[in-house]
């Protein structure tokens, strides 16, 4: 059984403040949204975390491994770096949607994202050190069979955009609602999946929903570990082993 711990990340009354004292410059917000997930992506990198932007305004995170010290650690250095601050809340649950889920409930709990008072909170309970183990996170990494030859050097730029969204989209709420994964666009033709122990049999009627539905191929490659980046090595490995061995699925 995994164990994930997914931190909810939100942008502390964004709303408000890209319209004041009037609407900001729309490559001011993109480029400050950009940096804050570049930022992010370091600094709960350099400890084992993994962060996928998703909306921007909130992102989410897997942070096995992260106490509640560095978790504040981050949020004052995002408050001393930006013009913003964020609010983040951690929860824990073998269903990675569940966690989330339980995460975004305590910060609504704690007033509404467009609340000039609810500031830099920090909600939440990491999983306690005696509670890890090596199965805590499962990563599947997923991959376009042959995105090059059948998008990127045949098809005019968006169409290939288009062909890769719709495989994301089938295949994320595929994830949510038969497995309670989260499931990523990382760029590309890259998805990466928070899972609960899903199954060979699990990720096999996943690529074959895709492929049915919109005609997508997908290939996965799986890993589990203590820590998102130990698990998401993992899955890089299996997905090499998919190409040399030409299979759709692989495990670490
Ligand atoms: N985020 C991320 N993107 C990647 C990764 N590997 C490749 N990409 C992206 O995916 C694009 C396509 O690369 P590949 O998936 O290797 O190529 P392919 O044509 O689909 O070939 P096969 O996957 O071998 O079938 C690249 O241009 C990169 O943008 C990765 O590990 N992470």
């Amino acid at each position: 059984m995994t164990n994930a711990q997914v931190t909810l990340i939100q942008i502390d009354n964004y709303g408000p403040w890209t319209v004041t004292p009037e609407p900001r410059r729309e490559v001011d917000l993109q480029t400050l949204q950009s940096r804050l997930y570049a930022d992010l992506s370091q600094l709960f990198g350099n400890r084992e975390g993994y962060v996928f932007f998703t909306r921007f305004d909130n992102m989410v995170a897997v942070t096995n491994g992260l106490d509640a010290d560095a978790h504040a650690l981050i949020q004052e250095s995002v408050g001393n770096r930006y013009p913003v601050t964020v609010s983040l809340s951690i929860a824990v649950d073998p269903a990675p949607a569940a966690a989330l889920g339980t995460a975004t409930s305590q910060l609504q709990d704690a007033g509404s994202a467009q609340d000039g008072e609810r500031t830099e909170v920090l909600r939440g309970e990491p999983l306690p050190p005696e509670r890890r183990t090596d199965d805590d996170v499962q990563i599947a990494h997923f991959d376009v069979n042959d995105a090059t030859g059948k998008y990127t050097d045949q098809l005019n730029e968006f169409d290939s955009f288009i062909n890769i969204e719709q495989g994301y989209a089938e295949l994320m709420r595929y994830m949510r609602r038969a497995h309670d994964s989260l499931s990523f666009f990382v760029g590309g033709d890259n998805i990466i999946v928070v899972c609960d122990a899903v199954d060979e049999t699990g990720y096999l009627d996943a690529i074959e929903h895709v492929r049915e539905a919109v005609g997508v191929d997908l290939k996965v490659g799986v890993g589990t570990d203590r820590t998102a980046q130990a698990a998401g090595m993992a899955a890089k490995h299996a997905l090499e082993t998919c190409r040399d061995e030409r299979t759709d699925v692989e495990f670490a």
